[in-house]
């Protein structure tokens, strides 16, 4: 690990001097203070030079150096990976629909937004977009590492396909949702080599406290000076520049954009792209997640698996409504809903399919989050609606129809299972619907969720389950998967409510999700991270994205985004209070030469003026270069309360920071005594 590094720091080291640009560095302050003082006393030691001046300015060079080093470092291990990303965004040849249908290829960055395209099996998607036709098998290892198949279909909230990856099986409509560009895998090169990376709000906060120290010092430094001649021993400037950079907040200056950097390179290790550093720290901090049922908890593959007619309603009648109310909706539920009744017996060639159905005049209605509802009304005028109970029932009546005792059973039935009732309704020409039975959705709770719920417990994270579905269906799969509470037929708009009202009194909220409907949601959230099996919706409004669409990830990124946070508060404890300390070993080795009193305080023995502050100023660049380990990998994160944890890190960091510099800088002057002419 540490030779590892020791490479990858030789490799970075041209990097790291180019990052000597003043125009790069302006962006941490305390590290530019250093940079003029370098300038300056490289300066002083041409006009008269002597060792110690050509030492101290060697060595503020030298402390610049590293503090690029660090950054430069976190930054090198993104760009390899960047590397491996740009080789699968290859050229690819597009098959572009025409209005007409009629197809021709273009190149693939000749596609624009809203363009449709065609792939077949064993070609390379031209873009990112949603599947608006068929389904296919896609392998998406170029982006995921992960070389199982995954299905990819529209309709649904598995449709989105992301430009790079490669169709397996079948034939695929795909409609393009990026330019040329700005597509995913741009997007995350520009995430990994850490080019779109901004300072966050705690960052910036930080460095506004840096930087004032950094003034504060300055002006005290320039307040020696003045002290120094009352008493006869006028300083050079080398020596308060020296002292000045010794008393700065070097350390955490110069880690600072490498522990950030770090921190985002931590997520996509876990194959989490974080479109933001502020959703990073966010994570660290959040006190409630959401989730979204269908595809989030469960597999999201809901599939008619049973047919339940009312009272008098023959079973055939039932299968024969639910396939043509499906006939035209896209949904993986629709399709599954035509492909269950087929099987079942309904004669598909003699109710005819879409086109026909169409063709005849017949209306479709789509489905919907917030209807609850799809179905068609065909040309004779019958109408057939199938969907949630409530929705369905509430559809009925209003048209004059009534709804049987026995429905409320069956609906209850299969909800209590955990499973999705969607009642089947149809209305004959000029008469009021009646309810013909219900279709059971099954879908299954993926595996291990309780385990990793009660884990977010541990960490003081509430969860909460909301989804689209009745509260029985609800209760069951939230009672299944172990989370503490949950919200049931839940619109678009009821989940953008529930996380405003988690947000107030400044609660932090995380969501994940998969679907259009979701979107608002993961926009609003402090922490949206979309399934990469997703809609392109989801993905655009939420700030991290997860490439194996685990839900339970959030675990690992709320543990990441709390390392990152406590890192940060160690490195900056434990660099303030080495600054201190530094104050007092070096301050009376300095001026004992005129106050002969201060002897008693020199404790270290150090073994001149010259020797002291050479020596201060070495340590201070060496610190730097030790503690790059430490900021790439991010302190240990145990799940402890804040409080702990803080006490814990005042202790390590805080008492570690005085004691480590007087060790350091009696260790080093043994040394650089020895050079003759100091
Ligand atoms: N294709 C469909 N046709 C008619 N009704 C449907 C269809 N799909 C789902 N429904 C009904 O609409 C309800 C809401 O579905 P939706 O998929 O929007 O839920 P959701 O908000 O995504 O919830 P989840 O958190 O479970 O994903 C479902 O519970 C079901 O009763
Ligand atoms: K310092
Ligand atoms: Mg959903």
């Amino acid at each position: 690990m540490t030779s590892s590094l020791a490479l990858t720091a030789w490799q970075n080291l041209p990097a790291a001097f180019a990052k000597l640009d003043p125009r790069h560095l302006w962006r941490s302050p305390v590290i530019m203070v250093v940079w003029v003082g370098s300038v300056l006393t490289t300066v002083l030691s041409v006009l008269d030079p002597s060792v110690f001046s050509v030492g101290v300015t060697v060595w503020l060079w030298a402390t610049v150096l590293f503090a690029n080093l660090a950054e430069a470092v976190a930054e090198g291990r993104g760009k390899a990976q960047a590397d491996t990303l740009r080789r699968t965004r290859t050229e690819t040849t597009a098959r572009r629909l025409a209005a007409d249908g009629t197809e021709e290829e273009v190149p693939g960055t000749a596609l624009a937004l809203g363009d449709h395209v065609v792939v077949e099996a064993g070609q390379v998607i031209p873009g990112d977009g949603d599947v608006v036709e068929g389904v296919a098998t896609v392998d998406e290892s170029a982006i995921t590492g992960e070389s199982a198949p995954v299905i990819r279909e529209s309709g649904g909230d598995r449709c989105a396909v992301t430009g790079g990856t490669t169709v397996l099986s079948d034939r695929i409509v795909v409609r393009i949702t990026s330019k040329p560009g700005e597509t995913f895998i741009d997007r995350m090169i520009a995430l990994v080599e850490g080019a779109s990376r901004q300072k966050t709000p705690n960052e910036i906060a930080l460095s506004i406290l840096l930087t004032t120290l950094t003034i504060i010092f300055v002006l005290a430094v320039g307040a020696i000076q003045p002290m120094a001649v009352y008493s006869g021993q006028r300083l050079s400037m080398v020596v308060l520049v020296a002292l000045l950079v010794c008393l700065i907040p070097t350390t955490i200056g110069a880690l600072l954009s490498a522990i950030g950097i770090a921190g985002m390179d931590r997520l996509v290790q876990r194959n989490v792209l974080a479109m933001s550093g502020r959703a990073v720290e966010a994570a660290g901090d959040v006190s409630t997640l959401l989730l979204d049922k269908t595809g989030t908890i469960t597999y999201g593959n809901r599939r008619a698996s049973e047919l339940v007619p009312v009272h008098s309603v023959a079973r055939e009648e039932l299968a024969r409504a639910a396939y043509l109310s499906s006939l035209a909706d896209e949904t993986p539920e629709g399709r599954s809903i035509v492909e269950y009744t087929v099987e079942d017996g309904v004669d598909a060639s003699a109710l005819g399919d879409v086109t026909a159905l169409r063709r005849a005049g017949a209306e479709v209605v789509e489905f919907s989050a917030t209807t609850r509802m799809s179905g068609v009304d065909l040309p004779d005028g019958a109408r057939v609606r199938k969907g949630a109970g409530s929705a369905v029932s509430a559809w009925v009546r209003e048209n004059g129809g009534t709804v049987g005792s026995d429905l409320e059973v069956h609906v209850d039935g299969i909800s209590a299972s955990g499973g999705t009732p969607l009642v089947v309704a149809e209305a004959a020409p000029g008469e009021a619907p009646r309810v013909l039975g219900v279709v059971h959705l099954k879908d299954v709770v993926k595996p291990g969720m309780a385990e990793r719920f009660a884990q977010l417990r541990e960490m003081g994270i509430r969860t909460v389950m909301i989804t689209g579905d009745n509260p029985l269906t609800a209760k069951a799969i939230a009672e299944e998967a172990g989370v503490d509470d949950y919200l049931a037929e839940a619109t678009p708009e009821d989940k953008m409510a529930l996380i405003k009202k988690e947000q107030e009194g400044g609660r932090l909220v995380a969501m994940t999700g998969d679907g259009t409907n979701d979107a608002p949601a993961l926009a609003q959230a402090d922490v949206g991270v979309a399934m990469n099996t997703g809609t392109s919706a989801a993905k655009e409004a939420g700030n991290m994205v997860d490439l194996d669409s685990d839900p339970t990830k959030l675990i690992d990124v709320v543990a990441i985004g709390k390392q990152l946070l406590i890192t940060r508060g160690a490195l900056t404890t434990f660099s303030i209070a080495n600054d201190v300390a530094k104050y007092f070993a070096i301050i009376p080795a300095m001026f004992v030469g005129v106050f002969p009193g201060l002897q008693a305080l020199n404790v270290m023995g150090l073994s001149s003026p010259s020797s002291a502050m050479l020596s201060a100023v070495i340590f201070n660049a060496l610190v730097i270069v030790a503690l790059i380990p430490l900021a790439l990998r991010g302190v240990r994160y145990r799940p402890l309360s804040a409080h702990a944890m803080l006490r814990r890190n005042l202790l390590v960091y805080g008492l570690g920071g005085v004691v480590v510099p007087f060790v350091g800088i009696k260790a080093i002057d043994l040394v650089v005594s020895l050079i003759p002419g100091l």
